[in-house]
């Protein structure tokens, strides 16, 4: 049994002796605030969505169509929120999206962020495009648990040494996202002309990887351009097919989970592919404008795949009831983006931790206040429609 909310009595205690929360614990107001401290370009780059961000409205509007139903007398003092997904035993079914380059908002980027989740032992999910090496953010991260998301090098050989040094540093999940083969169209950077990867944001992974640099003429030091076009070329521009998957396999003897799945035959597809997992996702909105709300694609997929394959969940969740919503309509556990990366905008590693046990803990109220004790015995019973 764990007690995320005692943050919240955290808080008011502290209040006693004058101290206020590092930054808003409401989740519009942190986005403000980041937009008040980032330089313009970098924090466009993190709020942003593809097209006219329709889909990043639409993410959040689809939590709003659900509404929670409490039951009282149920004896709910004690919460169980922990879920062991894909052999990783997780406090709460919360684990930190891969979010590129963070030493965009921060410059402890994801060393920070891997430190802050192994404080309170919830997954984090390493990108393939962090601007820190495998091996520096499972150092950061010691004896929390760490999951590896691939953007997937077109050289087999780079591949299969990131995904050789990804196992060799502990990282136990593969994540292979799918639906980022390209960059989408995305006006707020476009305006801005501003592409974190050109300037060299984001290189950690394949800079440090022998077989990257044994493809070069002239290392990345000697020659920086030239080495970040040619990684920008080997991991993007090549949409993949579904019979491919099996190099991963061949290569990663771990569970793999298909991250970017919208559709009920996608879901069918991955398993009959024998992959482990796959995160219902559309990029937080980032990819492709004017797609459905995960939260919409959620109960389908869930339905389609039942319980062979684990459902992970992400885009919008923003608070504990969100969380909530997601579990009873069908995740094992939810992804959080946006947000942990404005809290280590504002304080790196106690901003991603402050962030982080601020959505604990009101998941953790919401569960108890609606009258669930444990999040395996959620059901459609907890949600009715708006
Ligand atoms: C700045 C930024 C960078 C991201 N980088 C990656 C990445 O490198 N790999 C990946 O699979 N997803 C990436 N994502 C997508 C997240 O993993 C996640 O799907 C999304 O942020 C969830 O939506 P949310 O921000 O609304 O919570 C990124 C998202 C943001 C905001
Ligand atoms: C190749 C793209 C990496 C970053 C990313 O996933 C995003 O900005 O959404």
């Amino acid at each position: 049994m764990t007690r995320f909310g005692g943050y919240q009595n955290e808080i008011y205690l502290q209040g006693l002796g004058g101290a206020k929360p590092l930054f808003s614990t409401d989740p519009t107001k942190l986005e403000e605030s980041a937009s008040n401290l980032l330089d313009p370009a970098p924090f466009a780059y993190v709020a942003g969505g593809a097209g006219s961000a329709a889909t990043v409205r639409a993410n959040r509007a689809a939590f709003d169509r659900w509404r929670i139903v409490p039951r009282m007398l149920t004896g709910a003092t004690e919460r169980n929120l922990s879920v062991s997904v894909l052999g990783t035993e997780m406090p709460a079914p919360v684990a930190l999206a891969p979010v590129g380059v963070q030493s965009i908002v921060h410059p402890d980027a994801e060393a920070a962020t891997a430190r802050a989740a192994a404080s309170l032992g919830l997954p984090m999910i390493l990108s393939t495009a962090s601007s820190t090496s495998i091996e520096e953010v499972a150092a950061a991260n010691g004896a929390g648990p760490r999951w590896f998301q691939l953007y997937w090098p077109g050289d087999p050989d780079v591949c299969a040494s990131i995904l050789a040094r990804a196992k060799k540093a502990g990282y136990s999940v593969l994540v292979v996202t799918l639906d980022t083969w390209t960059l989408a169209w995305r006006p707020a950077d476009l305006d801005q002309a501003y592409l974190p990867f050109l300037n060299g944001e984001g290189m950690a992974v394949p800079f440090t990887d022998p077989a990257f640099r044994a493809l070069l003429e002239k290392t990345p030091e000697e020659d920086p351009p030239s080495a970040i076009l040619r990684w920008i070329s080997l991991v993007t521009g090549t949409d993949r097919t579904w019979d491919q998957l099996t190099f991963l396999r061949e290569h990663w003897d771990g569970p793999i989970v298909l991250k970017g799945i919208q559709h009920a035959d996608d879901a069918r597809k991955a398993v009959d592919a024998g992959m482990d997992g796959i995160v219902v996702s559309n990029h937080g909105g980032r990819q492709v404008d004017g797609a459905i709300a995960s939260l919409d694609a959620l109960p389908g997929i869930a339905a389609a795949v039942g319980d062979r394959i684990e459902v992970l969940f992400d885009s919008g969740v923003r608070t504990g009831s969100d969380v909530l919503k997601a579990l009873v309509l069908g995740a094992k556990a939810v992804l959080l983006g946006r947000p942990y990366v404005y809290g280590l905008a504002h304080a790196g590693e106690d901003g991603v931790r402050h962030v982080l046990r601020g959505l604990l803990a009101d998941f953790d109220m919401t569960m108890g206040l609606s009258g669930n004790t444990d999040v395996a015995g959620l059901n459609a019973d907890v949600l009715a429609r708006a």
